[in-house]
């Protein structure tokens, strides 16, 4: 690999330095030629007025924005302002060796509506990866559970029904209708999907249940949670939720909104001892702390800003059709 440097220990212009770089390596046919800005801030308004010229100058294939994973969730804003100033295609995410999970990056994604096309995870050059939004995915959730459901939808779920439910679960509150409405499509599968999407779905349920050969214990498990979630009605307490009522089955904290009464109607509507709705409401519980890990994509503060998760992982996802400008035959 030949590479090549452009600088100027007398020129002060950053543009008219990398109009020249740009220039001289276009002349010598080299593959690839990067502008690299210094670091810059959305408050520093001049700075990013010259970073604006050099792109207008050196007229890039491709800006890729840059940033360094732990910014978190200040990366919408960041991003959003480069991209107003440049026509930012591509985010760079580095420094995923670290603590930071890299949520910023959904964020950066969303802002700039461009994929995340590499990663770096640590300072040599064997550190930087084609990024793979799979186990990023993972890692962001921080459970393979969750990422593992999202999968399983797109794979197993139909097709007009996956949006609203990825649209619901990427809001980030998982409430009783949701799980309701996943037990339902599992209902409908074959035995074999549903044993994956069950085991998936809430991995820590008896592991006796979920051995192979249970099929009718699974299946009598879930009809049993959906009755006792039919016996809910869909009228709140009014006594503690005086402003709204809210639902049982629609609020983000069912188990809270329940109280002892509550849980004696519900188990007698449904024919089960209390301590089996306690349990049903653990697992749920369990369920919908795992998806609130989802929440910075979809909470109020982003909605509106930013895109339902579900697009964002698939517009993560195409950085690998991004690659093809890299190819080598394609001289830039
Ligand atoms: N651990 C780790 N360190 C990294 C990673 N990427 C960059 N670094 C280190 O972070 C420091 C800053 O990296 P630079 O590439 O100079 O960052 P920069 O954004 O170009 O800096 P500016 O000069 O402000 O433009 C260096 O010590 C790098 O080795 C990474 O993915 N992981």
């Amino acid at each position: 690999m030949f590479l090549s440097y452009a600088g100027s220990y007398t020129e002060s212009d950053p543009v008219r330095i990398a109009v020249e770089g740009v220039e001289r390596f276009r002349k010598e046919n080299c593959d690839l030629i990067i502008v690299d800005t210094s670091g810059r801030h959305k408050q520093e308004a001049t700075l990013f007025e010259e970073m604006r010229q050099v792109s207008e100058a050196t007229k890039p294939d491709l800006v890729i924005f840059v940033m360094d994973s732990s910014i978190g969730q200040a990366a919408f804003d960041q991003a959003q302002a480069f991209k107003q100033s440049v026509p930012v295609g591509a985010v760079i995410v580095t420094k995923m060796d670290g603590h930071a999970k890299g949520g910023g990056a959904l964020s950066a994604v969303a802002a700039t509506n461009s994929p995340v096309i590499f990663i770096g995870t640590g300072e040599h050059m064997d550190e930087f990866e084609v990024f793979d939004v799979k186990p990023f995915v993972s890692g962001l959730l921080g459970m393979g559970d969750c990422s593992g459901l999202m999968n399983k939808i797109q794979e197993v779920v139909p097709i007009d029904r996956q949006h609203e439910l990825l649209q619901k679960l990427s809001e980030g509150n998982f409430t009783l209708r949701i799980m309701y409405e996943l037990f339902q499509i599992i209902l409908e599968m074959g035995p074999i999907q549903a044993m994956s999407m069950l085991t998936t779905l809430l991995p820590g349920f008896s592991s006796e249940l979920l051995s192979e050969g249970h099929e009718k214990g699974k299946q009598s498990m879930i009809k049993r949670y959906m009755t006792m979630m039919d016996s809910m009605t869909n009228e709140g307490n009014p006594k503690l939720n005086k402003k709204k009522v809210i639902t049982e089955l629609d609020s983000s904290n069912p188990p809270n909104l329940m109280n002892e009464s509550h849980l004696v109607r519900i188990a007698r509507g449904c024919g089960r001892p209390i301590r089996d709705v306690m349990e049903m409401l653990e697992h749920y519980k369990r369920l919908a702390m795992n998806w609130s890990k989802v929440k910075g994509v979809g909470n109020r503060k982003n909605r509106g800003k930013g895109l339902p998760l579900q697009r964002l992982i698939t517009q993560m996802g195409s950085a690998k059709d991004m690659m093809g400008m890299f190819a080598p035959e394609k001289s830039r």
